[in-house]
């Protein structure tokens, strides 16, 4: 198949090595390509977009020839976004309002890309309501060392993946402030919940969210160092200013902008996400990393759920 990769950061890369080696022509883009855009992505059977959620709109304002079918593997908010649900919020539906008669697919799941450019074994979920162009995607990237599952329920699979880098945020936090397994334990289990109050909220499918791209993607990310929005909370927590953690950090760190737009909306849509306003007040420099977690323990009793 023709594959062109828009994106040759991290992600970027690794999804267009993993499709290349199992013998597919790809093209890779990014804004220091010499090749323009509309080249690169000429006669494309398949688009992949692994560009930061920040870069979304931009790629596609210079995109001027249809796509047939385009995978969206961004993790994030787009900021532009009010509370009118009309509106695009994720990434697969700004592209959706872009390009109407393409098919669009969500890749997303635990896939640190630094494990799997050393080429250690992973899975990973792609999701669209077009069954024959997921078949298509899981068999353009299924490998011995790549698992990929399709799931029907796109909306719950792309904010798996972005939900879950906020409460990353939150669980650096609570390593870098040393506060132990069950304090831990707890932040993953009931950003969980809220995840999972949100996305149903929102018309996902609460079983998605138990899978790899939600489940799964906050394990990887709330256990790991290689994360990068895990390494900010870290970070903040060891008294690190934000702009010295983003000038060091590797790459881009998504559950800082989609912190914001999460609590906006979540607040005015009356849903209760209090790890979540606690790591966009900490981003915010309203309150230290100690007194978030005092305003967590200190919340009114309630029933589990
Ligand atoms: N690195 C990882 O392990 C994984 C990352 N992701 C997601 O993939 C997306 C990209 O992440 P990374 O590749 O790690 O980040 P990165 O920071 O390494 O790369 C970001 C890419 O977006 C491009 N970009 C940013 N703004 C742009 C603009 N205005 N116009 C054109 N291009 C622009 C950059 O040039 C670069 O190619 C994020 O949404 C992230 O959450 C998803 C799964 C795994
Ligand atoms: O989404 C990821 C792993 O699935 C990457 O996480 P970070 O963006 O926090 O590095």
């Amino acid at each position: 198949m023709k594959i062109a990769v828009i994106g040759a950061g991290a992600w970027g890369s690794t999804l267009a090595g993993l499709v290349r080696e199992n013998g597919h022509d790809v093209s890779i883009w990014s804004r220091r390509s010499e090749r323009s855009l509309n080249d690169t992505i000429a006669n494309a059977e398949l688009v992949i977009s692994a560009v930061s959620m920040k870069g979304v709109r931009s790629v596609i304002e210079q995109i001027s020839t249809p796509i047939p079918a385009i995978v969206t593997a961004t993790k994030g908010l787009d900021s532009q976004s009010g509370s009118d649900q009309a509106l695009p919020l994720l990434p697969s539906q700004v592209w959706q309002s872009a390009f109407a008669k393409s098919a669009i697919a969500v890749l997303s799941g635990p896939n640190l890309s630094k494990e799997i450019q050393q080429g250690l074994p992973a899975a990973s979920v792609v999701a669209s309501q077009d069954q024959t162009l997921a078949d298509q995607v899981q068999r353009a990237f299924s490998s011995s060392r790549f698992r990929v599952y399709t799931n029907s329920d796109p909306l719950g699979v792309e904010l798996g993946g972005t939900l879950k880098n906020v409460i990353a945020i939150a669980v650096g936090a609570c390593d870098g402030l040393q506060l132990g397994t069950n304090a831990k334990s707890a932040l993953v289990t009931r950003g969980l919940a809220e995840m999972i109050r949100l996305g149903t909220t929102w018309g996902a499918k609460s079983e998605t969210f138990y899978g790899l791209s939600g489940l799964g993607d906050l394990l990887a990310t709330c256990s790991s160092a290689l994360s990068r929005n895990y390494q900010v909370g870290f970070g903040l927590a060891q008294g690190r200013s934000l702009d010295e953690i983003l000038t060091n950090l590797e790459g881009t760190a998504e559950g800082i902008n989609t912190s914001q737009v999460l609590v906006r909306l979540a607040t005015e849509q009356g849903i209760s996400m209090p790890i979540s306003t606690q790591v966009d007040r900490l981003l915010r420099g309203e309150i230290t990393p100690q007194l978030a977690v005092n305003e967590l323990m200190q919340r009114d009793s309630k029933p589990e759920g």
